[in-house]
């Protein structure tokens, strides 16, 4: 890992002040914003760790706007983001993967500059078999003059993000945040109550020998992904005259936080198993924040074809194709789809 470890103990509310007064990254409202989400992924990994003895694991019995089955500790992450963001008057609305529409600040309190969306809990299909799973989040600027935002004030760019970051509950609780000018790792300390600051200006390798793809989706996938794969696959036998290893612990945030800790690239391709999908992933709750952080942390991001952080929103749950991690084999995969669309 090519990072600093960072003698003494700074926690996030220090960095956070540190950040906004001697680099004027944020304003107190950000700030506020980002401490509120750190207390919500704090109050998450309680209920998470609870496990069995929490009651929360299961099936809430409901579905979600993409026709998914919510888990309890989906609906138990999103009510927990909600109640902590709705009364600090530093948002002015927030959308959510569980939820159809934006959420609106209730007229009794004061509404903000910000615009939150997230994913309360990502990697759902790991919450029972007690595998880590987390929450993903992006802050956006609400337009200037619109008092009531709606599903359109949401669709910007990745590029207009002015913050995002993701929890991992995994054997510790990681929090990992960028605002725009590099990436800094937080680890929940259980006894204290805070976050402090663990290591910081994380650096993707640009190279790697590690990838992190479905391969059971493999019949379905289209050309250029099953030569990039095949190639992999091949090892020191093929084209690219060295092996390489598979990871996929099927939750975004572990995959990418292993990419973030030691490098490699993440895949989920658009596959012909549903031609109407572009992708399984979120645009704008799932592939936004995490290109933000991942290109800030030199690596790459595209959709096989062009910059995810330049992808225009038509909708608040769209989905994309999603190519992140160490920059040369991101270059690559995405060079071998260019040729194949031209
Ligand atoms: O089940 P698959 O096809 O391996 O997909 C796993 C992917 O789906 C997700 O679980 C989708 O996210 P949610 O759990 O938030 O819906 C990602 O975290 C993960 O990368
Ligand atoms: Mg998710
Ligand atoms: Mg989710």
């Amino acid at each position: 890992m090519s990072s600093t470890p960072l003698p003494g103990r700074i926690s996030l509310s220090r960095f956070l002040i540190e950040q906004q007064r001697e680099k004027g990254h944020l304003n107190a409202d950000l700030r506020l914003l980002i401490e509120v989400v750190a207390r919500a992924c704090k109050r998450i990994s309680i209920a998470v760790g609870k496990g069995a003895l929490g009651g929360a694991l299961g099936s809430a019995g409901t579905q979600n706007v993409q026709g998914e089955t919510q888990k309890k500790l989906d609906v138990v992450s999103n009510e927990l983001l909600l109640e902590a963001n709705e009364w600090g008057g530093h948002l002015a609305a927030l959308a959510s993967e569980e939820m159809d529409d934006p959420h609106p600040i209730p007229h009794r309190y004061p509404k903000g500059e910000y615009l939150l969306v997230f994913d309360p809990l990502d990697g759902s299909s790991n919450i029972d078999v007690n595998i880590s799973v987390g929450t993903i989040f992006s802050v956006l600027r609400c337009p200037d003059g619109i008092k009531d935002p709606d599903e359109s004030s949401f669709l910007q760019p990745g590029t207009r993000q002015v913050a995002a970051g993701y929890a991992v509950y995994g054997s510790s609780t990681v929090l990992v945040l960028t605002l725009g000018d590099g990436v800094h790792q937080f680890t929940l300390d259980r006894e204290y109550g805070d976050f402090p600051l663990t290591q910081s200006d994380l650096r993707i390798p640009e190279d790697t020998s590690e990838f992190a793809i479905n391969m059971s989706n493999m019949r379905h996938w289209e050309a250029p992904m099953r030569r990039y794969i095949d190639e992999l696959l091949a090892g020191r036998t093929g084209p690219r005259g060295r092996d390489f290893n598979m990871r996929w612990v099927a939750s975004m945030v572990a995959d990418v936080h292993r990419i973030l800790t030691r490098g490699g690239i993440f895949i989920y391709p658009r596959d012909l198993k549903d031609p109407s999908k572009p992708g399984k992933l979120r645009l704008m709750y799932e592939a936004n924040p995490m290109a933000m952080i991942v290109e800030q942390a030199g690596g790459a991001a595209t959709t096989g074809l062009e910059r995810i952080l330049d992808v225009q929103p038509t909708a608040l749950h769209q989905r994309v194709p999603v190519f992140l991690g160490s920059k040369n084999e991101v270059e690559r995969v995405t060079a071998y789809h260019r040729e194949a669309a031209a």
